[in-house]
């Protein structure tokens, strides 16, 4: 049997045999073989075609591996894996010559990492950085390593795709990671991987970042000419999650380091802000490594073991709640209708919330459970999707007296899309896009105003602020975490979260004009993957990013992160996390220099939300209009409620005059007087109500109107 046979036969396509054999090709030309060949071979399902892609690329790198060093420069790239810096293992081939680093790399045996200690893991004592080995990809050197703004411990290889890629965050030094978390507001970026959805439809990756704290979007345009070119936008945050972080990565910058202060009796708060499908609820709530499980389970851990705290005799509380429209509901007690009142003390009270007592993980998921399905209800109902509320979980530790000694709150906030829902024709998506407008413009304005230690804290202008008052005050700590969707198709919006996020806290107004050189420059391929200039490219992408995992799988110590994360998890803890599996993620991988069209690429000067003063002028209105509406609203309810008992106490009296009157128990001059009597009561409380109706449907035409006008404005 021939090689070629042999090679079929192994991939399962033992049928296309007889067709290969017939066209006599040799070993060299059967690997030279392209997609548009395959139906001359008489295959036409994409299974099968799948297969033979695979066995030629396996093919074509089996022969690279066994290649000299001085390998053409565009053979295609293997992406390498290293364990992060901290845990590295000493003897690791760190100056290995590049070539022989994959090779190195299968053979390097998972290290046996230390046990952390009793300080927290990032209090830990770091080892010195090694200086890097020679930045080199198949043994070029890397052009990114000369950026100047790039963190020096970034991972500078590029991927498929030509963006400099980060298959690991940078692990900063302990001096830079403390910088960083003893911050009173910190703002944090975290890119979802591509779906198989997005994947399937060809929607292209557009966002790159640098390992540690910028990100960029290259966002395809089109000129008024038809010419297509690629803008650039840098934002820099505290720090930058690439798709490949997990939730543990995730927790360790953002939620640990706010766990030491709610024992230190502070406040803290944890926002997960972007649109629909960012994955915000994926980072706070996902059931088993959700960031508030492992905040908890770090809690119960320091309860138990540190003896300062065990002392306190602190028990944990949790509560769950959810902001739809201007109301709170209680997501662990039947959705109850609940008021949050500022007391005379200035401090906000959440009257009748349900607080259960937890006393270990169990019992937080059980009460998690229920709340989810609970706000899954309402979601049925009122409200389409749970993207349209906010969903508030509350931590707090309790002191014997039940005061509360120190609280953390994690916010699952509604979809920041729906905020432009004010231009919806819909009346009803119109107020809820005009309250989360609200909301979130009144978080962002509290949060620069506790950034800014100004005596102003605007919490009154919305309900989501008004709970969370106790947050923006004294010394309270925030970590508000920015979800992108990566894909083409959710530019603007990905944009929009990432403008919102930069405002919150205006890095770049920190005098640093390091952010105004784009940090990173894809080369020409992501331009014409992006821009999609070919017609296989999804297809070919697919393919190749299946034998690219393929290889990785094969590959060394891929699963770094995995004990990374573990080793954060401190091991006396009685709940240990299950391993979620997590779905695949989607990297599209394109073959260097297949396509060579000179698309430019323009960089943008570094994102600041435009100030907008019209546009803010406009939403003010159309807030204050809504707020009124739902004011009117309430208080027409209320009125009608009067008005029904007072009808009802009428028609009783109705009742009794008519039997007096037929009975002859009362004069006739008395029975005129009293039916005058109760018809203008019931006159009066009809035309009170209807005034209030007239307000309110002169507040419902002048809300339709200004929408209206938007509409207009917008064009
Ligand atoms: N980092 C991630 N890794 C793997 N899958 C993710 C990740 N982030 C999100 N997903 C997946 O993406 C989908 C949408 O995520 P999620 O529900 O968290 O979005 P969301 O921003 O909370 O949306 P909504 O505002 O509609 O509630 C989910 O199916 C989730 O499993």
């Amino acid at each position: 049997m021939s090689m070629i046979e042999q090679w079929l036969q192994g991939a399962g396509l033992e049928q296309y045999i007889p067709a290969f054999m017939q066209a006599g090709l040799t070993q060299q030309q059967f690997i030279q073989i392209t997609i548009q060949d395959y139906a001359q071979y008489g295959m036409t399902s994409l299974q099968d075609k799948q297969k033979l892609f695979r066995l030629i690329t396996s093919l074509k790198s089996q022969g690279e591996q066994q290649a000299s060093p001085s390998e053409p420069r565009d053979a295609p790239r293997v992406l390498q894996r290293q364990p992060p810096q901290q845990l590295q293992n000493p003897n690791y081939p760190n100056n290995v010559p590049p070539q022989q680093a994959p090779q190195q790399v299968q053979n390097y045996q998972q290290p046996q990492y230390q046990q952390p200690p009793q300080q927290p893991a990032y209090m830990q004592p770091q080892q010195p950085a090694q200086p890097s080995a020679p930045n080199t990809l198949q043994g070029r050197p890397n052009k990114y390593t000369a950026n100047p703004t790039a963190h020096p411990n970034c991972p500078s290889q590029i991927d498929g795709r030509g963006i400099p890629t980060v298959n690991r965050t940078v692990i900063p030094t302990d001096q830079q990671f403390l910088d960083v978390i003893n911050q009173k507001i910190r703002v944090v970026m975290r890119k979802r991987p591509v779906n198989n959805q997005e994947a399937q439809f060809g929607h292209k990756d557009i966002m790159s970042g640098d390992g540690w704290n910028q990100t960029s979007v290259h966002e395809p345009k089109v000129k008024v000419d038809l010419t297509k070119y690629i803008e650039v936008s840098t934002f820099r945050y505290d720090h930058v999650f690439s798709e490949q972080a997990d939730n543990y990565e995730v927790y360790f910058y953002t939620a640990k380091p706010l766990i030491n202060a709610i024992f230190q009796g502070k406040n803290a708060t944890c926002f997960a802000y972007g649109q629909t499908g960012s994955g915000k609820t994926w980072t706070m709530m996902q059931r088993e490594t959700g960031i508030y499980v492992l905040a908890v389970n770090d809690i119960f851990h320091m309860l138990q073991s540190d003896p300062n705290y065990s002392r306190l005799r602190l028990t944990v509380t949790v509560s769950f709640y959810e902001i739809y429209g201007n109301k709170l509901f209680d997501l662990l007690n039947n959705r109850k209708i609940l008021r949050a009142l500022e007391d005379g003390k200035g401090i906000v009270q959440i009257f009748g919330i349900y607080e259960q007592e937890i006393t270990n993980i169990q019992e937080l998921l059980n009460c998690i459970d229920s709340g989810l399905q609970s706000r899954s209800v309402g979601a049925t109902g009122a409200n389409a999707d749970s993207s349209r509320s906010h969903a508030i979980l509350q931590i707090q530790l309790k002191a014997p007296n039940k005061t509360t000694h120190g609280k953390i709150s994690f916010i699952d906030l509604a979809g920041a899309e729906r905020a432009s829902d004010v231009q919806n024709t819909d009346r009803q998506t119109r107020m809820e896009g005009a309250e989360i407008n609200k909301s979130l413009l009144a978080l962002k304005e509290c949060i620069r105003a506790m950034d800014k230690g100004s005596a102003h804290l605007p919490f009154r202008d919305s309900k989501l602020t008004l709970v969370l008052r106790d947050s923006f005050i004294k010394d309270s700590k925030t970590v508000m975490i920015a979800c992108c969707s990566p894909t083409d198709k959710s530019c603007e919006n990905t944009i929009n979260t990432l403008r919102y996020a930069s405002r919150v806290k205006d890095l770049m107004a920190a005098g640093n004009d390091r952010v105004k050189v784009p940090v990173i420059k894809p080369n020409q391929n992501v331009a014409d993957l992006i821009l999609g200039l070919t017609n296989n490219d999804a297809e070919v992408a697919q393919q190749q990013y299946q034998m690219q995992i393929n290889q990785m799988k094969n590959q060394g110590p891929q699963n770094a992160f995995q004990n990374y994360g573990q080793a954060m998890v401190p091991q006396q803890q009685q709940y240990v996390p299950q391993p979620v599996e997590q779905p695949p993620m989607q990297q599209q991988y394109q073959q260097p220099n297949v396509y060579q069209n000179n698309i430019p690429e323009v960089y943008r000067e570094p994102q600041r939300a435009p100030s907008g003063r019209e546009d803010d002028e406009m939403t003010k209105t159309h807030c204050e209009i809504v707020e009124k509406i739902y004011e009117i609203e309430d208080d027409i309810t209320r009125a009608h409620r009067k008005q029904v008992d007072q009808m009802m106490a009428s028609v009783k009296e109705e009742v009794a005059l008519l039997h007096q009157i037929e009975n002859n128990e009362i004069n006739i001059d008395n029975w005129v007087l009293k039916l005058e009597q109760i018809l203008s009561s019931k006159e009066n409380a009809i035309s009170e109500l209807r005034g209030q109706i007239g307000i309110f449907k002169q507040k419902l035409k002048e809300e339709a109107e200004l929408s209206q006008s938007w509409k207009k404005h917008m064009k």
